[in-house]
């Protein structure tokens, strides 16, 4: 008998496969574990945009958690695309009654062109209540911007923001840094303990850029199911990430997807 580690991705199906649940699952069985879903809804899309949208109700979200949580023995969830707050209380909900170990909050709110993935109202709601159960939030630099109010034009009010998102309740914060300038691409780790650690990349001059984000924190959540500390996580996602992206897979237009085969069979 052979035991894998469960998780499950809360997030919404992406049409043409790059980003969403689909990234997500792509990253875990690379990374062999075996997921579930909880789909929150469904986006007609493809690596020009977002063409639609169709939010899950909150009880289908609240059927999904029961199915998936009396079953498997989930270890590790994590969060991505909610919608809007009847996605948002649905998601809190199930949170708070199934707990799982280690929660992942990847806060998505735009997808690469341009389009809404989370209305205002439901970014108060995850501010309020869902990130207190999260043991790491992890928003890009424009997430970080709207969490916080404030904009990030330097190191100092980059490190504001990780503390001010760390005062919202999320034990351990992630700034990402993709939309960023310059040669290399850094990310920045709050830890509980107050410590700051910094993860640098070559940055690659693509545009095949679709789903970078859930990639990475599914990558996160598989490893923190596997019982690995952030610190040990992290420099490892951050190879994996570059790989993903550099052994580029021409699928689509715009702004297309990762290989996700990379390093399956080592
Ligand atoms: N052009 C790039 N080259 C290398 N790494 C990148 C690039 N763009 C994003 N990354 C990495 O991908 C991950 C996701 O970052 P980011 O693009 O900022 O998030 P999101 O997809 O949520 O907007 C981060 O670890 C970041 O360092
Ligand atoms: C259904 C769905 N969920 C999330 C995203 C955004 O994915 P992300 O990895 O944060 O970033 P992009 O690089 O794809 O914008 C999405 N597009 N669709």
């Amino acid at each position: 008998m052979i035991t894998i580690p469960q998780v499950v991705t809360i997030a919404g199906i992406d049409s043409s496969g790059g980003a969403g649940i689909n990234a997500d699952m792509k990253t875990f069985h690379n990374q062999k574990v075996c997921s579930a879903t909880i789909v929150t809804g469904l986006t007609a899309q493809n690596n020009y945009g977002v063409q639609k949208i169709l939010p899950t109700n909150k009880d289908f979200i609240l059927a999904q958690f029961d199915s998936v949580f009396s079953d498997l023995e989930i270890s590790a969830a994590k969060t991505g695309a909610l919608f809007d707050t009847a996605q948002v209380e649905g998601v809190i909900q199930g949170l708070k009654k199934y707990k799982p170990k280690h929660l992942v909050v990847d806060p998505v709110m735009v997808a690469k062109g341009g389009a809404i993935l989370l209305t205002k109202e439901a970014i108060d709601l995850i501010k309020d209540e869902l990130l207190p159960l999260a043991e790491l939030v992890t928003p890009n630099l424009e997430e970080a911007e709207v969490m916080t109010g404030y904009q990030i034009t330097d190191e100092n009010s980059l490190l504001n923001s990780l503390h001010d998102i760390q005062k919202l309740g999320a034990k351990n914060v992630l700034i990402k840094g993709g939309h960023g300038q310059g040669e290399l691409v850094r990310d920045y780790l709050l830890l509980t303990d107050g410590s700051v650690s910094t993860y640098d990349s070559k940055r690659l001059l693509t545009e095949r850029t679709h789903g970078t984000g859930d990639t990475l924190s599914s990558y996160i959540t598989a490893h923190l199911a596997m019982g690995e500390s952030l610190r040990e996580i992290m420099p490892n996602a951050k190879a994996f990430i570059s790989e993903a992206i550099s052994k580029t897979i021409m699928v689509g237009h715009g702004h297309g997807p990762l290989n996700h085969w990379v390093n399956i069979n080592d």
